[in-house]
């Protein structure tokens, strides 16, 4: 961090008001110099790769067979060749974590995320997983109502950022389900529950710069670490009224039962006896649902138009398909329209396939000594991840690895012995773009219907295509393990 930066950190740092400005001066540069040091980490017997080794990883076919690490301040990150995902696959969750892993790259401890809970995990695996057939057209009537009031009219070609604009759209399609009408249409919440994730990345990525014997104090000198916890406060002063509304609602005799992820999350609550459960972690909770839903599905939707937009030809197959399965309710979507969506389903899963979220879906803390097969031994606490994105690996009945094939999963399919197979959300060894095992993404099924219902909405209302000045499709760029979307490309917009 700069000298500079820091400084205008303090200078808007209101505690610190009180100190004189010699003692702050003087302070300010012993923390600079302390958190310029580095500790060199203990790292393994592997072979070890520099910094920008992760995107290299990706490309250098070598270390399809070699454990290797990346030194990082906060000690050696180990990536295993895919293979040992199936070794780690039956540890339970208390013996090799996702979620500590997940936490611990983004400072779980200071960003507050490092927060496990059995309430928020039981709510997206059971009762957001079964109730899911019953939002389908309250989601397309919000995906409807964003675009009238947030989009473009589109009249004539229009350029759209799809970064901000599906953030709008996914924030309050996601928050019809989490949060409920009407307060999937308050602005304050949506800008609040996408701006917490935000704030939780950037603060991590600036936190990580100090030397961890630092980050007890440098948390208060970062402007994103101190709006986490205001963000927290802000959500649950937003979603208060909501909630009172609901209690005063529940002492009515006959009041219907609500369906929403604030309702699942309190009956969990009392199913479960959790006493620190109060509108207070309910509010915590929420705000890590968004964060765990609303970023990653909209990368999955952009990722996909820009597959669309590179390759024109499978607009009209896939309008086609969506015309057709909705042809017995004039177009309204049902909850077995996507099911029948076997083209989308098979063109989204190829372009994860192309752009997964991460290219070390499957990451782990070692939370027990473990011992793999080839005698490597991982000592508790280490953060393993594997290489989840080998094109070169595709089994040889998928066909062409490295091609860009829209319809792969769907003629795959179409063995009757296959027709539940390859979907978008079934994870396996060869697809693990939502992870791996028992604790893969409890979100992926939720995540299917809303791509789907936010595609099938864009297809069926826009064409759409690339600027002249883009040629081909962009290509995606790395931060650490996580690949991402051209932010710079924009994709024109033209209602049908
Ligand atoms: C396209 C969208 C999404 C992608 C690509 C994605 C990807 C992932 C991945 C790779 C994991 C780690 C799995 C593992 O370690 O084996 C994960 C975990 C998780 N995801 Fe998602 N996710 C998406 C959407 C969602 C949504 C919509 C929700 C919530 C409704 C959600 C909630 C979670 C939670 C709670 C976990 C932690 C599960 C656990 O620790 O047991 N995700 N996700």
């Amino acid at each position: 961090m700069a000298l500079s930066e820091l400084l205008a950190d303090m200078e808007s740092l209101p505690t610190l008001a009180w100190v004189s400005p010699a003692l702050t001066a003087v302070a300010v540069i012993l923390v600079a110099l302390f958190s310029g040091y580095r500790k060199s980490p203990k790292g393994f017997n592997v072979p070890t790769l520099g910094e920008d080794s992760q995107m290299r990883y990706v490309q250098e076919a070598d270390f399809k067979n070699t454990i290797f690490q990346v030194l990082t301040p906060d000690g050696p990150r180990l990536f295993l060749p895919r293979k040992f995902a199936n070794e780690l696959k039956p540890f339970k969750r208390h013996e090799a974590s996702g979620m500590k892993a997940l936490a611990d790259r983004h400072l779980g401890h200071y960003t507050t995320i490092d927060h496990e809970s059995d309430v928020m995990l039981g709510a997206i695996k059971i009762d957001l997983n079964r109730n899911l057939g019953l939002f389908v057209g309250d989601v397309e009537q919000e995906v409807s109502h964003c675009f009238k009031t947030n989009f473009p009219s589109c009249e004539e070609w229009t350029p759209v950022d799809l970064h901000e604009t599906l953030l709008r759209v996914v924030a309050q399609a996601s928050a019809r389900i989490f949060v409920g009408y009407p307060m999937c249409r308050n602005d304050e919440w949506l800008e609040c529950s996408t701006k917490f994730a935000l704030d939780v990345m950037t603060g991590g990525e600036k936190l990580k710069l100090w030397h961890p014997w630092l980050r007890p104090f440098a948390q208060y000198w970062i402007p994103e670490m101190r709006q986490i916890r205001g963000d927290h406060q802000r959500a649950l002063d937003l979603l208060m009224p909501e909630l009172k509304k609901r209690a005063a609602e529940a002492r009515q005799p006959d009041a219907p039962p609500r369906q929403d992820m604030i309702a699942w999350m309190q009956q969990r609550a009392q199913k479960l006896g959790d006493k620190s459960f109060d509108y207070k972690e309910l509010a915590n909770l929420q705000m890590l649902t968004a964060t765990a839903a609303i970023h990653t599905t909209r990368l999955a939707i952009i990722h996909a138009l820009y597959d669309i937009a590179a390759r024109p030809e499978y607009i009209a197959p896939l309008r086609e398909e969506i015309r057709e399965v909705t042809r017995d309710t004039n177009g309204i979507l049902q909850k077995q329209h996507l099911t029948q969506m076997r083209k989308l389903d098979s063109f989204m899963k190829e372009s994860q396939r192309h752009s997964p979220p991460s290219v070390a879906t499957y990451q782990r803390k070692a939370m027990i000594p473990i011992d793999l097969s080839n005698g490597f031994h991982i000592p508790k606490g280490t953060i393993v991840q594997c290489n989840t994105n080998i094109l070169d690996e595709t089994p040889a009945a998928w066909g062409e690895p490295h091609a860009f094939d829209g319809f792969r999963f769907y003629r795959l399919r179409e063995n009757p012995e296959d027709t539940n197979r390859f979907q978008f959300a079934s994870p396996s060894y060869d697809s693990m773009q939502f992870g791996f095992g028992n604790d893969a993404c409890p979100g992926r099924f939720f995540a299917s219907n809303q791509i789907k219902i936010i595609l099938s909405y864009i297809l069926s209302n826009y064409d759409i295509k690339f600027e002249e000045s883009v040629k081909g499709r962009p290509k995606n760029f790395m931060f650490e393990v996580n690949v991402m979307a051209d932010p710079t490309v924009k994709v024109l917009f033209k209602k049908l």
